[in-house]
């Protein structure tokens, strides 16, 4: 099992290696979450120029990822995704391999949205239509801001409350919550 983690990168330098569709996919993806991309293709699709990303217009040179906390390698060249993936490696910074996934350290998953809550699938393999059915059928599950905050401010008030309080106010918002969303019975 890979590790499951959430990175807070907002400002953080990525490198994304090729200009072409897949590039601009993962490219947005970076952008959504905050992080500066700077773009380093021979050739770069308009559609990632449309972007506010930097661009260099060249081909990949040993040294490129210097500053980067993280590394995309997109080209359509197998050996060039290979010797971005290397050099990232080496520098301890995480990387996605577009041609060959497990030769790089980290995957994209499918991801679903709402007011901050987030659900993210993999497959462990390379199966991105079923991430991505899986999460979209997850989106339906996700609450709205209305219910976050409400349930937000009774934890608050049952975190707050006497120590004989507490218990029964916290398993109280947790059975209104599984409910919510459909569960009943007691928590796995
Ligand atoms: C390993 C992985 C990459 C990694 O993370 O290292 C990977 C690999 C490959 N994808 C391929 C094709 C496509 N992938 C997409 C889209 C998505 N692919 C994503 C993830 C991943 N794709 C990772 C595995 C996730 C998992 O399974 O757990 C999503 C979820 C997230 C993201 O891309 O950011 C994103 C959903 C975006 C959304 O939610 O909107 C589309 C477009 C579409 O479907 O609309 C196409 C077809 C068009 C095209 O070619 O572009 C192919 C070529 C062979 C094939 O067609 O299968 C390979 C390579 C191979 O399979 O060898
Ligand atoms: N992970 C995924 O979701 C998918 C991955 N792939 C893989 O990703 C690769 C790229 O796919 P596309 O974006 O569709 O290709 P594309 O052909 O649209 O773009 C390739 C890009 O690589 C650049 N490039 C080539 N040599 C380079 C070098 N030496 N230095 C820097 N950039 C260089 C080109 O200038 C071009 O911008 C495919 O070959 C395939 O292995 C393909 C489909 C989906």
């Amino acid at each position: 099992m890979s590790l499951a983690a959430f990175l807070e990168l907002r400002g953080a330098r990525a490198v994304v290696v090729g200009g072409g569709r897949v590039a601009a996919r993962r490219a947005r993806t970076l952008l959504d979450a905050g992080l500066v991309v700077h773009v380093i293709a021979p050739s770069v699709s308009q559609g990632l120029r449309d972007l506010p990303v930097t661009v260099e217009q060249r081909s990949y040179h040993a040294g490129d990822l210097a500053g980067a906390a993280l590394v995309v390698a997109a080209t359509d060249v197998d050996a060039v995704n290979d010797a971005v993936a290397a050099e990232a490696r080496a520098a301890g910074v995480p990387v996605n391999h577009a041609g060959h996934a497990e030769r790089g350290t980290l995957r994209f998953p499918a991801v679903m949205e709402r007011d901050g809550v987030q659900i993210a699938v993999t497959t462990g393999r390379e199966l991105p239509m079923l991430a991505q059915a899986l999460a979209e059928a997850t989106g339906p599950l996700l609450p709205d801001a209305a219910h976050l905050d409400a349930w937000s401010r009774r934890r608050e008030a049952a975190l707050n409350a006497a120590p004989d309080d507490r218990t029964a106010a916290l398993a109280g918002l947790r059975d209104d919550i599984r409910a919510h969303l459909g569960l009943t019975g007691a928590s796995a």
